[in-house]
Order: C-alpha cells, then sequence, then structure tokens
C-alpha cells in the first residue's frame, strides 16, 4: 500500500471529488460515517462523549461525526475553539447542520475549557492533514486540556498538531491520543518512532478514495499490509521435493551464545526451507544436534567460537551474526566469507557491529546483501542522526550508497532497498523487544533466500512473518510473558 504526503492526500482528495464524482461535502459524509462505524463496534453510548473541533475539514469531520453519533443516542457535547475569523466550507455546512439539532459551544478563551471528569471519551478534531504550523495560543491550550485529562481520547485522521510527513519541533503542542482512526491510508508520521506517543494505536478506514490514483501516485513509501505481503508468497508446489526449497546455511553461536543459533535454526526450519546446516563451535555441536534434530551440524575447528567457513558450495543462501562474539579469529572468518561467498546473505548482530569497527568490510558486503541492525547497531554503522526522520533518510542514503537492503528494526520495521524505496511493515508488537527476536528474524530471512525469493521480497516477507508469529506469540503469551522461542513456535501463515 502507498504512503502518500499531505500534498498528494490533497490531489487525492480533489481527484476523488471530481472523477467518482462526490461532492466534497459528501465525501466528509463518508469520512464520517466510516469514524463512526469503528467507534460503535468498540464503545457503547453509555459514556459521554466531548468533541473538540477546529474550523477546518477535521473540524467539518468533527461536526458530522457528532451528529451522526447524537442521532445513535450517543451523549454528545461540542465544543468549536474559536481560534480564527476562518473557517472552511464544509465545517460551516456542518456546523448549520450539527445546530439544528444540538448546541454548539465556543472556546473563546481559556476559561471556557471545560472542566473534563475524565469519564468522558473525547474527540479531537481540531487540526488534520491542513497543519502548516505548530498548534499555539487557544489550540495548544485545548490540547494541554485534552493531553492532562485521563479519559480516553480518539483523534480524527492524525492527531492535532502531529505533521503527517514531517518532524515536529521538540515542544509542540500535540494531542496524544489512545486511538487515530485515519482515512484511507496510513500516514508516515505513523512509522516513526518517536510519534509513538502521537499516534496512539492507529487503524484505517476505507472512505472509498480513488484507488487507481493512489496506485499511480508516485512515493517512496510503502506500508507491507497483509494484503501486500500475501502477493509475495509463494505456494508450495505439489510436485516439489527438499531440493525445490534450498540449503540454507547459519553460521551463528559462540561460548555461552549457542541459544542464538538454536533460535535462528528453529526459525529457518520453521520458514519452509529444504535443508538446514549450521556451523557452530565445538562447544555448540551436541547443543545443536539435540534441539534441532531437523538441521545438521558442521563443526569449527574452534571450541569456543568460528574462526573458519566450511565448504561454502552447498548452499543456496547463508545467514551470520546472531551470537557470534566479536573475537579477531570470527572477524577473519567474515572477510573470508566476504571473498567466497556466493550467493544471497544476511547479516546481523555481531556481524554487523565488526562490520561497524572494520569500514573496508563493510564496502566490500557483496550488492544486495541484507542487514538487519536495531537502532544502536544502524548507529554505529552508519553514524548518528538528530532525529527519527533524519534516521530514515540516512538509511535510504546508505542503502544506496552500499547498495544493501537494510532491514531497520523497530515497531514498523522498516526494509529500505538501495533505490530508496521504504517499506514499513505492519505486523508486530512491543511484546518482540525481547533477546533472541532478531536472531529469529536472521533464520526467517536466510530461509526465504534460500529458497530463491529476491534479497526484496525475502526481507519485506519475512519482517512481515515475523511479526505475525510475534502478534500470536503475543497473543498466547501477553506482551509480557512471550519470549523470542514462543515467536518460532508461532511461525507459518
Ligand atoms: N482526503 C481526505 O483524506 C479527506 C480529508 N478530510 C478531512 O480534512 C482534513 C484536512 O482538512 P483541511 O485541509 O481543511 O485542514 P485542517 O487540518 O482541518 O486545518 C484547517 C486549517 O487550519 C489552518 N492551520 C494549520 N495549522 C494551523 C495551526 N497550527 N494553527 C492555526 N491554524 C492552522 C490551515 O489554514 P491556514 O491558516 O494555513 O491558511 C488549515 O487549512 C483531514 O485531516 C480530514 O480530517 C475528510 O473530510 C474527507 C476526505
Ligand atoms: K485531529
Amino acid at each position: 500500500m502507498n504512503i502518500l504526503n499531505a500534498s498528494q492526500i490533497r490531489n487525492l482528495d480533489a481527484h476523488t471529488i471530481q472523477n467518482e464524482p462526490i461532492s466534497s461535502l459528501d465525501l466528509m459524509e463518508r469520512a464520517s460515517r466510516a469514524f463512526v462505524r469503528w467507534l460503535c463496534a468498540r464503545f457503547d453510548n453509555r459514556r459521554p462523549l466531548v468533541f473538540f473541533c477546529g474550523k477546518g475539514n477535521n473540524g467539518g469531520d468533527g461536526l458530522a461525526i457528532a451528529r451522526i453519533l447524537s442521532a445513535k443516542g450517543y451523549g454528545v457535547t461540542v465544543y468549536v475553539v474559536d481560534y480564527t475569523e476562518k473557517s472552511s466550507d464544509d465545517f460551516s455546512k456542518n456546523l448549520q447542520r450539527l445546530q439544528e439539532h444540538l448546541t454548539v459551544h465556543y472556546i473563546k478563551e481559556e476559561k471556557d475549557l471545560p472542566k473534563l471528569t475524565g469519564e468522558e471519551i473525547l474527540i479531537d478534531a481540531l487540526l488534520g492533514s491542513g497543519l502548516t504550523r505548530p498548534a499555539e495560543g487557544l489550540l495548544a491550550a485545548t490540547i494541554e486540556t485534552m493531553n492532562e485529562s485521563p479519559a480516553r481520547v480518539i483523534s480524527v485522521d492524525i492527531a492535532s498538531g502531529l505533521y503527517m510527513d514531517k518532524v515536529n519541533g521538540d515542544d509542540d503542542a500535540i494531542v496524544r491520543p489512545d486511538y487515530t482512526v485515519s482515512f484511507q491510508l496510513p500516514k508516515l508520521a505513523f512509522m516513526i518512532p518517536q510519534n509513538g506517543p502521537f499516534a496512539g494505536d492507529w487503524l484505517v478506514v476505507d472512505i472509498g478514495l480513488n484507488e487507481t490514483y493512489i496506485e499511480k501516485t508516485k512515493t517512496p513509501y510503502f506500508f507491507t499490509d497483509k494484503r501486500s505481503a500475501r502477493k509475495l508468497i509463494r505456494d508450495r508446489e505439489k510436485f516439489s521435493h527438499k531440493g525445490t526449497f534450498g540449503h540454507a546455511l547459519l553460521l551463528a553461536g559462540s561460548f555461552g551464545k549457542m541459544g542464538a543459533a538454536q533460535l535462528c535454526g528453529g526459525a529457518c526450519l520453521r520458514s519452509g526451507v529444504g535443508l538446514l546446516t549450521l556451523h557452530v563451535a565445538g562447544c555448540g555441536y551436541e547443543i545443536i544436534q539435540i534441539a534441532l534434530p531437523e538441521a545438521m551440524c558442521s563443526v569449527d575447528i574452534h571450541e569456543k567460537m568460528l574462526t573458519t567457513l566450511p565448504d561454502l558450495n552447498a548452499y543456496s543462501a547463508i545467514g551470520v551474526g546472531p551470537g557470534l562474539g566479536k573475537e579477531p579469529q570470527t572477524l577473519q572468518m567474515l572477510e573470508n566469507l566476504i571473498g567466497e561467498a556466493k550467493v544471497p546473505m544476511v547479516w546481523d548482530a555481531d556481524a554487523l557491529n565488526l562490520l561497524s569497527e572494520n569500514p573496508d568490510l563493510l564496502k566490500k558486503l557483496p550488492e544486495h546483501t541484507i542487514i538487519t541492525p536495531h537502532p544502536k547497531e544502524f548507529e554505529r554503522l552508519a553514524g548518528k542522526s538528530k532525529d527519527d526522520y533524519a534516521r530514515l533518510e540516512l538509511a535510504r542514503s546508505f542503502a544506496g550508497e552500499h547498495k544493501l537492503i537494510v532491514v531497520l528494526k523497530g515497531a514498523h520495521t522498516s526494509v529500505i532497498f538501495p533505490d530508496g524505496t521504504v517499506h514499513f511493515n505492519a505486523t508486530g508488537n512491543a511484546g518482540m523487544a525481547t533477546g533472541g527476536a532478531g536472531d529469529v528474524l536472521t533464520g526467517i530471512l536466510t530461509s526465504l533466500l534460500a529458497q530463491k525469493y529476491s534479497p526484496q521480497d525475502a526481507a519485506r516477507l519475512g519482517v512481515y512473518q515475523h511479526g505475525i508469529a510475534g502478534d500470536r506469540a503475543a497473543k498466547a503469551r501477553t506482551k509480557t510473558a512471550m519470549i523470542a522461542s514462543d515467536i518460532v513456535e508461532n511461525m507459518g501463515w
């Protein structure tokens, strides 16, 4: 799914109005009904709803939503924040419609702000995609009132004060919603880690904007949701055999860190690879043979760490890094790997840390190798960034410069191609922020590469599957109690 910026969304809006055709007022009504459907499915009419509306179209949505919910028997109080003389046409029309049924209250100065009990549900319809500058004065005071109340807050389209596609200032007044119900498309702002508190649990409701126009609009940003992930999956043919699904090699584990190799290997097996060999330090031989009977073991000459490569000819993909340690002999092995590998690779964890300590090696990494840094590992590789938008930009130029596929791990993990395209992932949860979850991902990616998925598809699909398995694990165990091996146990579609 494409992610569009604010001006592209404005054009999309105009295109839909002109070509469907539909009036802008009817489109606002459709968007409002979509919001109402979501709200009614989640909240019954026992709690009072308090609306805070601005005077543009986001405020117009708020007024329309209030009217529809009031007709459905919800208790509705509406405040219009009177911060400007200007108002949009559709705001004015909806104000007139609402006033036929309900008295609207105006907030003209701070003393007009209501006292909230915390029992209400607050609807934030102050500012939407039309935000052009930080919210100040009366708007900022209203935002503060909402944020200070223990009441639940639901933002219409996007939290008021949050830019859709660029960084906010540290001191900007921004609503901190529990939920954001956004129209038609996910917004770039929702993908950015530092915006977590300003997106809440966000979701997208369909309002029938022109799909063809959305697909044709050029953007570097995409969202891998269920529909787009499904398109990447290849069925297992009836007449296939284990050779069809490749032979993966994992170089992982060291003394005290054999669990990383086990998790990585387990995930690799569970993502459909035909055969798996783990090359492990001597101390890992029995561990792996017992823990993963489906895998084969190749044993290093060193008892505690990996120092030498096995013959690489048998393998269709290689994953390296989890639990490797950073000893000089292991670094030597990585140098040899870069020289000898002729198949697609995934580099993770200590392999990346060794790369950042040896920038010459980084330059030699074969094109389209997948690297899977978390933010700290990425910082070691590419340097510091002043904010999360800047880090995304740095990752795009890094991927381009080194011709690598960068999987920047986090909530909405971003998969970045050498051409600068960014695919944010839909699945996963905070329960996955736990030791070993990254090793699981490396196993999955290596498995998909061994099955001859292109590195781009393997990265997007693997990250998506990893997240799905994590979501299932959280359901079974809760986010707090789940551990990385639960992710492996919950693999599969
Ligand atoms: N296509 C869709 O998805 C659909 C979208 N719809 C809805 O429309 C919403 C966008 O509406 P919108 O364009 O009227 O802008 P909105 O955010 O209401 O702001 C209003 C005006 O406020 C101003 N302003 C900006 N920043 C300010 C500030 N800090 N402090 C004070 N003033 C500020 C600025 O005007 P300016 O003063 O810059 O001239 C701006 O124009 C969208 O989020 C969604 O809810 C649906 O109805 C149907 C389909
Ligand atoms: K809003």
